[in-house]
C-alpha cells in the first residue's frame, strides 16, 4: 500500500470573490519528482504559499508524514524546504553566510551547520564557490545555492516554484537532471511548479493545474500513452483545453 509523504485534501483558497483554489486533492509518494505544470494564473504559488504557512486555507486538509499542518503547524514546516520564484539571498553577503543563516532560522548547531553546508555544496559541484559573495555567481549558481540552502534542514519535501525561470537552456537542462537525481539518490520528494512545458519528462510524476483545479495525477508517459498522445506538449493542450471550457 502507498504511503504518501504529502496529501492535500480538498484545498480551497479565495483572494475576495475570486477562487484561486478549488477543491485540490493530490497525494505524493517518498522520492518522486513531481511536475506541477499550469499556465500562468492557475494558482501554483497560491498552493505553494498555503504548503509553507505563508497562507491560511480555509478549506482543506494537508498532511506531512502523517502530521496534520492545521494541529502541528511547525513540525510540517520543519519537513518543508521551498525556493520561491523570487532570489532570495542576500547578494552582499557570502554563499556560506546565506546558508548558515538559514541554518540558524531552524536551530542547528554550529558543527551540524558546518557539516551539511559542505554535504549540500559539494552536491551541486559548489563547494568552491562557499567563500564568495552571491553577487559574483551567475543566474544558476545562485538558484543552486538556494536548493542547498533550502535541503540544510533535512527536509521530506522539496518545493520548487518556477526555480528555472530566467535560467538559460543549458543551466535549466542541468539543474532538471540534478533535481531528479536528488529525488532517487536521497528519497526526497520534489514538487516543482512549471509553466514550461519543455520542463516536464515522461517518467516524471505530472499533476496539471488548471483555473485552481487538479485536472491530472499521473505519471506523464502514462497518461500521454493512455490518451494516445505523442509529446507532453499534446497532453497539456488537451488538458488546458477541457480546464477553458
Ligand atoms: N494577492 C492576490 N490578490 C488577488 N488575486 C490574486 C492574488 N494573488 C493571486 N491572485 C489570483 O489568483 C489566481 C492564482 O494566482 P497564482 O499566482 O497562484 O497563480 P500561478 O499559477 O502561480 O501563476 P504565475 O505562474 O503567474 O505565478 C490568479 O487568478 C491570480 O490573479
Amino acid at each position: 500500500m502507498s504511503n504518501p509523504v504529502l496529501t492535500v485534501e480538498q484545498l480551497g483558497y479565495y483572494y475576495g470573490p475570486k477562487q484561486a483554489l478549488k477543491d485540490v486533492s493530490f497525494a505524493l509518494d517518498a522520492g518522486q519528482y513531481y511536475a506541477l505544470l499550469g499556465p500562468n494564473g492557475a494558482g501554483k504559488s497560491t498552493l505553494f504559499s498555503i504548503l509553507c504557512q505563508l497562507l491560511q486555507a480555509p478549506q482543506g486538509t494537508i498532511t506531512v508524514n502523517g502530521i496534520n499542518a492545521a494541529r502541528q503547524p511547525r513540525q510540517v514546516l520543519k519537513q518543508i524546504g521551498i525556493v520561491f520564484q523570487q532570489p532570495t539571498l542576500d547578494l552582499d553577503l557570502s554563499v556560506e553566510q546565506n546558508l548558515a543563516y538559514h541554518a540558524s532560522l531552524h536551530g542547528l548547531p554550529g558543527a551540524v551547520t558546518k557539516q551539511r553546508i559542505s554535504e549540500e555544496l559539494a552536491r551541486f559541484d559548489m563547494s568552491d564557490r562557499r567563500q564568495d559573495k552571491v553577487r559574483s555567481l551567475n543566474g544558476g549558481h545562485r538558484r543552486r545555492v538556494e536548493i542547498a540552502r533550502a535541503l540544510l534542514h533535512q527536509p521530506a519535501i522539496l518545493l520548487l516554484d518556477e526555480a528555472t525561470v530566467g535560467l538559460d537552456q543549458s543551466t535549466r537542462d542541468t539543474m532538471n537532471d540534478h533535481l531528479r537525481k536528488l529525488c532517487s539518490e536521497s528519497g526526497i520528494t520534489i514538487l516543482s511548479s512549471t509553466h514550461l512545458i519543455d520542463e516536464v519528462r515522461p517518467a516524471d510524476e505530472l499533476l496539471v493545474l488548471i483555473n485552481g483545479q487538479i485536472q491530472l495525477q499521473q505519471r506523464c508517459a502514462d497518461a500521454m500513452a493512455s490518451l494516445q498522445l505523442d509529446s507532453v506538449q499534446a497532453l497539456y493542450r488537451h488538458f488546458h483545453q477541457q480546464g477553458e471550457r
